[in-house]
């Protein structure tokens, strides 16, 4: 299928979205809200109710929703960062959801996440180089130049230079940061990246060339992501589906370009008010001209 959605148009980026990339089916999830002196459960809170959804290679899909609603728990159960207490997940086609601890490493080759915060999503005591190579440490089966190799073009691609391999996260600004844990996200060649609110912590001046980058990514891999946030001005230019979450469940899920033009859902609608008018407001979100800045 070929992006026809204003947002693909925008940078001229064409899409061919294809099969089934990640699949969760009928998932819950419920956190302790309280516990007694005991230390026993005595209040739940149910996080994520029954939902289901599917992202398909090359495409965006984003998961919005008020703060609370859900997303990140969605996000980190689909990779199975947490466990869900019923309800299936397939990456790839490979049911994931009983899978022993060795295969997961594998499939988290295949599927990774990018955090809202890479002050706190890398390891402040280790050098770049270090952070991104990684995830090639954990799963095996790259050499030691394969890695080196690796790491450099990724850094490259991401718009950072090998000035930047033998620094820590302390020297480099935030935006730079999210490109160092773009380059470790995608070092294993991974097909698809769950993206928890990528930007948000970002300065709103350079928010648009990770988004561009991010982008561009997607095209070159045909990556598969599922795009957490809240900013319905960012949700508008990258995805090409929708899924809106209220209180743990899915209440719609559409094409972008028809949720945006005419949802009948009250709750979209109201998220969409909040969108802020076009006018001169910097909270509006708009894209770059190309994602070449290292922020
Ligand atoms: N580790 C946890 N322990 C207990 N409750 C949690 C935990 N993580 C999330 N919750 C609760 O689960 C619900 C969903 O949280 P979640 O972070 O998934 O929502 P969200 O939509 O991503 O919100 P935000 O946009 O603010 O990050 C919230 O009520 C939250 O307080």
């Amino acid at each position: 299928m070929t992006d026809t959605t204003a947002a693909g148009a925008h940078a001229g980026i064409r899409k061919n979205t294809g099969d089934v990339a990640l699949a969760i089916e009928g998932l819950t999830k419920s956190y302790p809200a309280k516990r007694n002196l005991l230390g026993r459960v005595t209040e739940t809170v149910d996080a994520v109710r029954g939902v289901s959804l599917e992202v398909r290679s090359g495409e965006t899909l984003a998961l919005v929703g008020e703060s609370g609603a859900g997303k990140s728990t969605v996000g980190r159960l689909a990779l199975r960062l947490i466990e869900p207490d019923t309800g299936s997940i397939k990456v790839l086609g490979d049911d994931i959801t009983a899978m022993g601890r060795s295969d997961l490493r594998k499939v988290r080759g295949r599927a990774t996440m990018i955090f809202q915060d890479p002050f706190k999503s890398l390891n402040p005591r280790a050098q770049i180089k270090y952070s991104i190579a990684e995830p090639m440490l954990s799963q095996g089966g790259y050499s030691s130049s394969d890695r080196d190799k690796r790491v450099a073009a990724l850094l490259d691609r991401v718009g950072l230079t090998a000035h930047h391999l033998e620094r820590f996260p302390y020297e480099m600004s935030g935006g730079q940061l999210q490109r160092v844990a773009i380059a470790r996200a995608l070092v294993t060649d991974p097909e698809v990246v769950v993206c928890d609110e990528p930007v948000a912590a970002l300065d709103m001046s350079i928010r648009s060339h990770v988004i561009n980058l991010l982008r561009e990514l997607q095209a070159e891999r045909n990556l598969a992501y599922l795009f957490i946030s809240h900013d319905m001005s960012l949700v508008r230019v990258i995805a090409d589906r929708i899924a809106v979450m209220k209180r743990g469940e899915i209440v719609e899920c559409d094409e972008a370009a028809a949720l945006f033009s005419d949802s009948a859902n009250e709750y979209t609608r109201t998220l969409l008010s909040a969108i802020p008018a076009a006018h001169p407001s910097q909270r509006t979100f708009r894209p770059a001209p190309t994602s070449r800045i290292a922020g």
